[in-house]
């Protein structure tokens, strides 16, 4: 194992409010300004860094050995790194297993991703949870070259996320169909599809394990850009519309997604059923309001509670923003709340398959508790087909 950190740091971090941090570079050089957030998934980086959702944020993991199962092609959630960069303790060691075909270095370094190694996580994450997600500036100099007041600027330049709509840069250019389900494995072993109802998928910022979990609860999938219009949804005919994750401010991003989400509800009874991103602009639409939080959920052991069944699911969570239970409109149930904060974690409108949930229930990384959502969705366009 490599010490924490080297005599000569080769990257530096620094904080808004002053406070720097150094230790030994790795992946891209150069520097980038972001949000940071801490993430307390034990394993799952690749998914995590790949997860569009974290377009403007970089990372610190807070367990420590991240980067020794290396990287493979299965396991991005989209084509390329969306984090800006990661923070880790311990630098990765070369890869041990089966399904590595790349250290993460090197697939970071091609990537234009910066990574910052031997960093206390502890006193970072600490400092995340008393003073709310910073903004940061992170620079790798494998000379070790460091204007420290510089970096400190232009963390404090950064505008942060509020306000920012960052699905419409991370969204796909062109509609497309998606037909792999889960468990497909690199030796060519597919399940069969069973495609039974039609439904349009809009990408905000879509990961690929939740379009693979759609289709494997029968959805025949198309995916619709960010932008697309109620017009653009319903020239595809669908039994049900998808709303996913994604980056950015979701009262920023609505601007677009609200009216159609708004036109879908008053001239539709399609199934509706939202993640994330999605469950925000759904609630946004809906009336209620969305509200950016301290530091967020990043983790893929979060215990939420679904008030219908009574049972507590453990779920992967992504958010820095959430929908202000108090804000609910009369007609608008909630279905979910955190058990780590009591935030608001799902909503379904009275009488209507119109769903959503704050978690990830696609579990890429992290548990498969709320699996059952995708075939509640894919139940209320059986039932609404017969
Ligand atoms: N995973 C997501 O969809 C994140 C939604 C939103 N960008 C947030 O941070 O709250």
């Amino acid at each position: 194992m490599q010490p924490p950190a080297s005599d000569r740091p080769t990257a530096c971090l620094a904080l808004a409010d002053g406070t720097i941090f150094y230790g030994i570079g790795f992946g891209a050089t150069g520097q980038t300004v972001a949000e940071l957030c801490f993430n307390t998934a034990m394993t799952g980086y690749q998914e995590i860094m790949t997860d569009p959702s974290y377009a403007g944020q970089i990372v610190t993991f807070t367990f420590p050995h991240i980067g020794n199962v290396g990287v493979n092609p299965q396991d991005d959630e989209t084509g390329d790194p969306v984090a800006e960069g990661m923070i880790v303790k311990w630098m990765p060691t070369d890869p041990s297993n089966w399904r590595a075909t790349q250290n993460l270095d090197a697939w970071l370094a091609a990537r234009g991703r910066i990574a910052l190694g031997g960093v206390d996580t502890r006193r970072l994450t600490r400092a995340i949870r008393q003073s709310g997600a910073p903004h940061v500036a992170l620079s790798h100099d494998p000379e070790g070259r460091f204007d420290v007041e510089a970096l400190v600027a232009a963390a404090r330049s950064f505008s942060g996320l509020e306000g920012l709509d960052l699905a419409k840069d991370v969204t796909c250019a062109q509609s497309y169909r998606w037909n792999e389900m889960r468990w497909a494995w690199p030796d060519g072993y597919a399940p069969q599809l069973h495609p039974k109802h039609k439904v349009v998928a809009v990408d905000y910022g879509a990961k690929r394990n939740i379009l693979r979990c759609l289709a494997s609860a029968g959805c025949d999938v198309t995916v619709l850009p960010a932008t697309a219009t109620f017009d653009d949804v319903m020239a595809h005919d669908p039994d049900g519309v998808f709303l996913s994750n994604g980056p950015g401010d979701p009262a920023a991003t609505g601007s677009y997604a609200v009216p159609m989400i708004q036109k879908v509800l008053a001239e539709t009874q399609l199934p509706v059923f939202g993640i994330c991103l999605g469950h925000q602009m759904l609630a946004l639409a809906l009336g209620a309001q969305t509200i950016k939080m301290n530091h967020g959920h990043h983790g893929a052991n979060h215990p939420v509670k679904d008030h219908d069944t009574g049972k507590v699911e453990i779920t992967s969570m992504n958010h820095g923003f959430a929908v202000d239970a108090q804000s609910l409109p009369d007609g608008v149930v909630e279905t979910h709340t955190s058990l780590f904060d009591g935030s608001n974690c799902g909503i379904r409108v009275d009488g209507r398959p119109v769903w959503s949930v704050q978690h990830h229930p696609e579990a890429s990384p992290g548990p498969q508790d709320s699996y059952y959502l995708f075939e509640r969705f894919a139940q209320a366009m059986a039932d609404r087909a017969a």
